[in-house]
């Protein structure tokens, strides 16, 4: 396979290549820039040395349809432009940003204050959520990767939802995340003096993964509510640590919800439904592609707790979009991404 990535420079980008190298269907990676051309890659990142020692390419319209594969890394808003031309034109592209995941443009244009993509693409494109929307993916030119967050909080919920044993109008969604989640350009929220032992809430009411949660819950769960999702800035490096409190249906039991999960997640090898006695934490997915489920009821409260983790950069991004690659020329979803998780 011919592949491309644009925004290789990025931490989405790096994370594409570590799992490509090893990739047995990857015969030849491209590396794009938009402000780099002819930079050795190892020159950029030493620690790809001998591994990737190419130079980055400018990115050209009329190469890009040269592919098998083209892969986008990029900030919002750029896909928007450069991928729709490109559509049917020959490769997949797979979109890691969030140019395609609102199927309205308006909502797009309101969460990210953007221009959106046009509609005709938007239509085109088939969200990325592999675990759910393999169907779509298989037939698609245009895959919209999933967002980090919504992809750790629709995989633990949605099962749910769907079978009606928890009430989505009362879900309280709590989210952290480290600090790669911010790509690699420093900025005051990600300065180390401002995250070393600091814990940020931000983007209240205001997160643009909001519009995606609620997309999600209502395209595979049937059921249409606003959500209350809050995140926050840890001090690590990677992972995402999603908790939800949802009320229950009646007489639903913490057993009832974890036959669900395990029902519906059974043969999918990413998804670990995790048993009562296990620790729980975010180092447990660290550099893998697993998302790791656990629930607890609080028969006091009538209501459920639930929790999932991934690490953003590899389920939540590149990971996901190798999956989805996977899955469009109809390899096993696991080639590639048989990592064991970097737990010390
Ligand atoms: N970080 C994460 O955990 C996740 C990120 N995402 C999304 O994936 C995308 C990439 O994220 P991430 O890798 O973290 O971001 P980074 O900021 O780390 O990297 C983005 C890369 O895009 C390239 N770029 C910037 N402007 C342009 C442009 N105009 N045209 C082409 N390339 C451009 C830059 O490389 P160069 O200057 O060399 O062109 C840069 O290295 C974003 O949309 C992000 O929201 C999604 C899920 C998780
Ligand atoms: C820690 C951190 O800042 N995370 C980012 C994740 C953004 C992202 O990857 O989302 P899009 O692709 O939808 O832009 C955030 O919360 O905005």
């Amino acid at each position: 396979m011919k592949i491309g990535i644009i925004g290789a420079t990025g931490y989405g980008g790096l994370e594409l290549m570590r799992f490509l190298h090893n990739h047995p269907e990857a015969q030849q990676i491209d590396l794009y820039t938009s402000s780099e051309e002819g930079t050795l890659f190892s020159t950029k990142y030493p620690h790809t040395t001998n591994l990737y020692d190419q130079p980055l390419l400018k990115i050209d319209q009329e190469q890009l349809t040269d592919y098998d594969v083209l892969f986008t890394s990029t900030p919002a808003g750029v896909t928007s432009r450069l991928l729709p031309p490109l559509i049917g034109s020959g490769p997949k592209l797979i979109d890691l940003s969030g140019d395609f995941r609102l199927k309205e443009a308006e909502d797009y244009e309101h969460w990210y204050k953007k221009t959106p993509a046009p509609k005709e693409a938007i239509e085109q494109s088939a969200y990325g959520l592999t675990e759910w929307n393999k169907e779509a993916i298989r037939k698609a030119d245009l895959i919209a990767n999933p967002g980090c967050y919504p992809t750790a909080v629709l995989l633990s919920l949605l099962p749910l939802i769907k079978e009606w044993l928890i009430d989505p109008k009362g879900l309280i969604i709590d989210a952290k995340s480290g600090v790669s989640g911010a790509g690699n350009t420093p900025g005051p929220m990600t300065h180390f003096s401002e995250t070393n032992e600091n814990l940020s809430i931000y983007k209240i009411n205001q997160h643009q993964h909001i519009p995606e949660i609620e997309q999600g819950i209502e395209l595979f769960g049937n059921q249409k509510t606003p959500v209350t999702f809050t995140t926050h800035l840890v001090p690590m490096t990677r992972g995402i640590m999603s908790t939800s409190y949802a009320p229950l249906s009646e007489c639903v039991t913490e057993e009832k919800l974890l036959d669900c999960l395990r029902e519906y997640y059974d043969g999918m090898p990413f998804i670990r439904v995790m048993p009562e006695s296990a620790k729980f934490c975010t180092k447990q997915v660290y550099g893998t592609n697993f998302c790791d489920i656990h629930v607890k009821v609080d028969p006091r409260t009538n209501r459920a707790t639930i929790v999932s983790v991934i690490d953003n950069l590899v389920k939540g991004a590149a990971g996901q979009a190798i999956q989805n690659m996977n899955v469009l020329f109809g390899l096993k979803e696991t080639t590639g991404l048989n990592e064991v998780p970097l737990f010390i």
